[in-house]
């Protein structure tokens, strides 16, 4: 059967998503996953979303990286999705949906969407790193010519290195101003550099935040896709109120045979 999918980027991170509500998808079909976000042979994204049914909330997120296995948290594709879901008519601006990482609130307007990430507990920092979870692992580094950096390569060696089978996304960062930054990303699941990360850039934004590098609450970063805010408070552990903002854009519309 034919599946109706629609492409989305989000700050040039992009994705396959599928209005899953009535079942359709081979969900445990992980070549097939692998396969649509191929860019030589399928489609051709970093990801692919689910919309589901869900009971309480306005809908379900379901995501798969690029080598089709389930993942954590997309920041981005949650901002995508949101989008999505107004595009069909299932909220109006605003939506509350469950992710793997739990419940999420996104609000859209025209084409940018604000969506709020969990609290952060624990940011561990080391003399060279930060690391931290913002729905997904991140590992953040700050670098001198972000440009230049050979992030395949590093963010490679890191991502398996460092953090092993299970793996960790690894941030590049470099300081361009009292609240704002540049990023690039090694995704693991995509196992390649991406045009962004938001769950990377929140934890960008978290970790400039607690090694004093900004004391601002509200940061800018620039991706070689395009720029997001992140908005956030801190508290006594860790940080509350993370607000991830930016734009996120229906692309086309297709059928995979
Ligand atoms: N692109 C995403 C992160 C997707 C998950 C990541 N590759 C992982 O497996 O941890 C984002 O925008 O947050």
């Amino acid at each position: 059967m034919a599946i109706e999918f629609y492409k989305y980027q989000g700050t040039g991170n992009d994705f396959i998503i599928i209005d899953n509500r009535l079942d359709i998808f081979p969900k445990n079909n992980t070549k097939q996953v692998a396969l649509m976000c191929d860019r030589k042979f399928g489609i051709g994204a970093d990801g692919l979303i689910l919309l589901e049914h869900h009971a309480q909330a306005d809908f379900r997120m379901v995501y798969y990286n690029s080598d089709g296995k389930l993942s954590s948290m997309c920041g981005n594709g949650g901002r995508c999705i949101a989008h999505f879901a107004k595009s069909l008519g299932i909220i109006e601006n605003s939506a509350v949906f469950e992710a793997v990482d739990g419940m999420h609130e996104a609000t859209v307007e025209n084409k940018v969407v604000s969506l709020h990430m969990n609290d952060v507990r624990e940011v561990i920092i080391n003399n060279d790193f930060v690391f931290l979870d913002t729905g997904s692992p991140h590992h953040v580094s700050m670098v001198d010519d972000l440009s230049e950096f050979n992030v395949f390569q590093e963010g490679r060696r890191i991502r398996n290195q460092v953090y092993g089978e299970a793996g960790a996304n690894v941030n590049f960062v470099q300081k361009e101003g009292d609240s704002a930054f540049s990023v690039r990303t090694y995704e693991r699941g995509v196992e390649d550099e991406t045009l962004s990360c938001g769950t990377g850039v929140t934890a960008v934004a978290l970790a400039m935040h607690a090694t004093g590098e900004t004391s601002a609450n509200e940061v800018s970063l620039r991706t070689p896709g395009g720029d997001l805010k992140v908005k956030f408070s801190k508290k006594e552990n860790g940080y509350t109120d993370i607000y991830l903002i930016g734009p996120a854009v229906q692309v086309y519309k297709g059928e995979w045979a």
